[in-house]
């Protein structure tokens, strides 16, 4: 199970986690309450150890400002968060040349009618058939808010949507999850990897040791409900 602790502000935060196990650290370049600049990131990034992934989460952007932040903070991985642009996937698999990996996230719409499941399964199919992006990051999204919101969409409608429209995409879940949760997720969506943000977090930006510490635990020992 690959792990990544998203939205991390600080050089402390992000060493814990890859101490605590984490297999990728996020940086949210989006507007957040959350939010860090790719000078700041690149003032972190080269005391992480190699082995950990740097993952730098982005909302609508040319392509070419994407790749200059990409290069400044030291990044691994690119998650594109504000809706699928196929035009500026192909722009940046073509910029990367395999040396930036690519993350696009798919919002699962909670609290509104027919805002999840049906659009979320045509978008699995349409990523799934372009066939350039490495990984599909799927996050709730909670009236104006694309990330950070602590809230998880429906895991029981979406197990069967997963394996249905995207069974050859390496999915990973967010949106709500923390250690008290995350054994469940896991069993129910059986995903390629979890991310978390708010649920391991003292405060918005500041992560709590102990959450953080339980959280990896936890979806360390977790095992998948075979059914
Ligand atoms: O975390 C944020 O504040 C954020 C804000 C705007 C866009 C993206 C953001 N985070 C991206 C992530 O990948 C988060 O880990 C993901 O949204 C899960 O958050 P949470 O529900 O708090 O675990």
């Amino acid at each position: 199970m690959w792990i990544k602790i998203c939205a991390n502000t600080n050089l402390d935060d992000a060493q814990l986690a890859a101490e605590l196990g984490a297999d990728a650290v996020g940086f949210v370049f989006a507007p957040s309450a959350r939010r860090i600049t790719s000078a700041e990131v690149a003032k972190i990034t080269p005391h992480l150890p190699t082995s950990i992934e740097r993952v730098g989460v982005f909302h609508a952007l040319d392509a070419y400002e994407i790749a200059r932040a990409a290069h400044e903070a030291g990044l691994t991985a690119v998650q594109l968060h504000s809706g699928v642009d196929f035009a500026l996937l192909h722009r940046l698999h073509k910029l990367f040349a395999g040396q930036v990996s690519l993350i696009q996230t798919v919002h699962w719409e909670v609290g509104t009618e027919g805002g999840g499941a049906a659009i979320v399964a045509a978008e699995l199919r349409r990523i799934a058939a372009d066939g350039l992006v490495d990984h599909v990051l799927i996050d709730s999204k909670v009236g104006a808010a694309l990330g950070g919101t602590g809230v998880s969409f429906d895991w029981d409608e979406a197990r069967a949507i997963f394996q249905e429209a995207a069974p050859e995409l390496k999915l990973i879940i967010a949106g709500g999850l923390r250690a008290e949760n995350v054994s469940e997720a896991i069993q129910n969506l059986n995903p390629w990897g979890i991310d978390v943000a708010s649920g391991v977090e003292s405060m918005p930006g500041r992560k709590s040791p102990e959450k953080l510490a339980a959280f990896i635990k936890k979806a360390r020992e977790s095992k998948v409900d075979p059914a």
